[in-house]
């Protein structure tokens, strides 16, 4: 057995039966962002046999304080790609496959049906319940990691039949409540600390070690290094997903919705050519008064569906918000309104302030 393995295969209680058995399974990694880096990272370093990466967003310099396998030289790359370029460096043994696309209800069934298990490490509610339907058709245990301020959870679902997220969150919240670290921030250790445990959950399941976290959520509130385990038991019904629903309400861009990408340099050249635009900006009033173009009309996220017949049908739609996920919400609703040539603005204000405006006030 190759020897970077020697200091996990001296450990009694794991040794070279469990270090085959880790090479011989694979697990699937839904987001290649803060949770999805340590997760690579150590599964990859451990010697798990195949990984795969599913990611369709790029690098911005505003990920690398959490997303600490990419630098600076890396933003605007694709993450998947350049994550499997390191991770391959660093353990050439790993067969690692990349899917440069969303996980959404149309490949979720054929890109998962290839690994043991499937981590989360996406930050919105939509891609978690289609995950959790998918390994429950799959049969596929399901390890789940969320961080929300300052505090994480973990936990193993549909695993030998345990609960499943369902059982635990029946409902999806209102796309209202669902804010992620470009909205409420985040410190950059929290992800690594929830993604580890996530690693080490799948390192147990895969080689059938220890208790893993299934009927049990584990919360960490970092502030105070409090951890709690809850108990909670299969809810009957959950287990009986036969197909994936149509739509996940995922708060992310999926292309063939028909919301396009347009990066700032892309709306600095159509602003100066006068083409028609509805520059659209969704912020809330506070963050215009700190800065916003010209050209833009404020419309916050929470006033579009109240507004929507001031928008013109035909004349393409440029979204844009503070970093682009929030606009990237709000051009999945108007594509589902019936609306075409929607752009989302990548990056949002902010990218804008970084690579067109330098004079422009950030926050
Ligand atoms: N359905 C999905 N399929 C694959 N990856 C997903 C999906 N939904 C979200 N992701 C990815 O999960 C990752 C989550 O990373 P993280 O929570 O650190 O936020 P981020 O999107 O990188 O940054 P920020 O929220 O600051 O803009 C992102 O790379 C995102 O593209």
């Amino acid at each position: 057995m190759d020897t970077r393995y020697d200091r996990q295969v001296r450990l009694q209680g794991f040794g070279e039966g469990k270090q085959e058995q880790l090479g011989r399974s694979s697990a699937l990694v839904v987001g290649a962002g803060g949770l999805g880096v340590p997760v690579m990272q150590y599964l990859v370093g451990m010697g798990i046999g195949k990984l795969g990466i599913v990611d369709q967003d790029t690098i911005d310099i505003t990920n690398i304080h959490r997303q600490v396998l990419y630098t600076p030289a890396d933003a605007g790359k694709q993450k998947a790609r350049v994550a499997a370029a390191k991770l391959s460096a660093m353990n050439e043994l790993v067969d690692i496959t990349v899917y440069e696309e969303f996980l959404q209800p149309g490949n979720a069934l054929k890109i998962m049906a290839d690994y043991d298990l499937v981590i989360d490490c996406s930050d919105n509610f939509g891609t978690r319940y289609l995950v959790n339907d998918a390994c429950v058709i799959l049969k596929k245990p399901f390890i789940y990691g969320a961080i929300y301020q300052f505090e994480g959870q973990v936990s193993v679902f549909n695993y030998k039949g345990s609960a499943t997220y369902r059982c635990l969150f029946p409902e999806a919240p209102n796309d209202g409540e669902m804010l992620n670290c470009s909205e409420m921030g985040v410190l950059g250790i929290l992800p690594g600390m929830i993604g580890t445990y996530q690693a080490n959950e799948a390192v147990k399941v895969l080689c059938d070690i220890g208790e893993p976290l299934s009927n049990k959520i584990l919360t960490i509130d970092t502030l105070t290094n409090e951890h709690r385990i809850f108990k909670f038991k299969p809810v009957s019904g959950h287990h009986d997903i036969r197909e994936l629903q149509k739509d996940y309400q995922q708060n992310v861009c999926i292309m063939e919705t028909g919301v396009q990408e347009m990066d700032v340099s892309q709306l600095a050249e159509w602003l100066s050519a006068a083409d028609p635009l509805q520059l659209i900006d969704v912020r809330e009033p506070d963050e215009w008064d700190i800065c916003h173009l010209e050209q833009a009309r404020l419309i916050p996220m929470h006033t579009v569906a109240g507004q929507i017949d001031s928008l013109q049908k035909d004349i393409p739609i440029a979204l844009m918000c503070h970093h682009g996920m929030r606009s990237r919400a709000v051009a999945n609703f108007l594509v589902e309104a019936g609306f075409k040539n929607i752009y989302n603005v990548t990056g949002g204000i902010h990218a804008w302030a970084v690579k067109v405006d330098p004079n422009m006030r950030r926050y």
